[in-house]
């Protein structure tokens, strides 16, 4: 597999509503989508997960269209590649930046998958035909926001509900839902707001059942998790302190984690998704696809990586009606009932929808091998 071209586009899209975290609110989606082209004109998509500003981690928009440009590219312009593994390998000597190697890699997967005439799921070696699937709500104005939105979800079947906490608005939150829903899969996810000297109130989070607290401390920690894990009953999920497999590995020698959230762009790609998804099933510990607020391509992408087996707790990947007025692919992506049928056309099984994707693209790179 020989590949001779590569095109960036840059997108811009508007969410249907805004999403607000602990450290800030966006609308308006800036993201870049990868298109690899092979010698015999087949086509494979990825997409940066990286945001406009480095609030989820330090890479953005435009750290991944230089990394991509300058650096990634030229690695992999007029390069031959039997696996699409290898496109890892290449790219380990450049240090971090690794939502800009996911995006070149997902693209380099997808077309692999095509040309060899299988699924990315089956690629990828995945066999589930439908996953289940939770949501992730942002922070709301109020509680009774807040609970009208989960009777919404609920009624469409999402199978958890992840809800965004930081301080000031987090037990009187849970409490006022957990009143509600009693029994509802509900976890919260506070992307770093806290510290150690918090833990008296973390602890008072055992008493809402949760599935899991996502992240409660700092985006690069692993030690004072293992410390605050050994205070809670509540399992802690690490997000974005996982970057690696060695991550993972020193993370769960710690203590400091009882399940992973993995992001293929927050590990650098579908081959390290897959090697942290086998450390994990080897060593016990459940994982689940988190969400990036991905457009159809990423969306497809997390839906590809979910049918492994250790994919054991829901995803965040909903409906592209959740967040898009209209996604960049055909079919969209549905969940019915809480469960996303995995497509079986080859790739990541979506059609990349062009004319919808062009009135999105405000710019594109194109690069091409003589
Ligand atoms: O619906 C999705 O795609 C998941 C959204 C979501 O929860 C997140 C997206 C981006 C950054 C964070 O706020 C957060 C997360 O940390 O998981
Ligand atoms: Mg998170």
């Amino acid at each position: 597999m020989l590949i001779k071209e590569m095109n960036i586009r840059k997108m811009n899209m508007t969410m249907k509503s805004p999403f607000s975290t602990s450290f800030g609110t966006f609308q308006v989606k800036e993201f870049l989508l990868l298109e690899a082209t092979d010698e015999l004109g087949n086509t494979g998509w990825g997409e940066s997960t990286a945001f406009q500003s480095p609030w989820y981690s330090e890479e953005t928009l435009e750290t991944n269209l230089h990394i991509i440009r300058d650096f990634l590219i030229p690695l992999v312009l007029d390069k031959g590649f039997n696996h699409p593994d290898e496109v890892s390998e290449l790219f380990a000597p450049l240090r971090k930046n690794n939502m800009a190697k996911a995006a070149v890699e997902g693209a380099i997967w997808d077309l692999y998958a095509k040309r060899n005439k299988l699924t990315l799921a089956e690629a990828l070696g995945g066999t589930a035909e439908k996953i289940e699937v939770g949501i992730s709500i942002g922070i709301q104005k109020s509680a009774a926001e807040l609970i009208n939105l989960v009777h919404g979800y609920v009624a469409e079947g999402y199978k958890r509900m992840k809800v965004k906490i930081k301080p000031g608005h987090d037990v009187e939150v849970l409490r006022a839902l957990r009143e509600v829903f009693p029994d509802v899969p509900l976890m919260a996810d506070a992307n770093s707001a806290y510290t150690l000297n918090d833990i008296k109130l973390l602890k008072q989070l055992d008493e809402f059942n949760l599935t899991m607290i996502e992240q409660p401390l700092a985006s690069d920690d692993i030690i004072d998790h293992a410390k605050l894990q050994k205070e809670l009953k509540t399992p802690i999920c690490l997000d974005e302190s996982i970057l690696s497999l060695e991550d993972t590995r020193k993370a769960f020698e710690l203590g400091s984690t009882k399940i992973i959230n993995i992001k293929i762009g927050r590990v650098g790609g579908l081959t390290e998704s897959k090697k942290i998804h086998d450390f994990c099933m080897a060593n016990g510990i459940p994982v689940w696809c988190g969400g990036m607020l991905e457009s159809g391509i990423g969306r497809a992408h997390n839906v590809a990586l979910t049918t492994l087996p250790n994919f054991i707790l829901p995803g965040d990947t909903a409906s592209s009606s959740r967040y898009w007025e209209e996604d960049v692919i055909s079919p969209e992506v549905v969940a019915e009932d809480g469960y996303i049928t995995v497509p079986k056309a080859y790739g990541i099984g979506y059609e990349p929808n062009i004319e919808a994707m062009d009135r999105y693209t405000v710019e594109q790179f194109h690069f091409k091998s003589e």
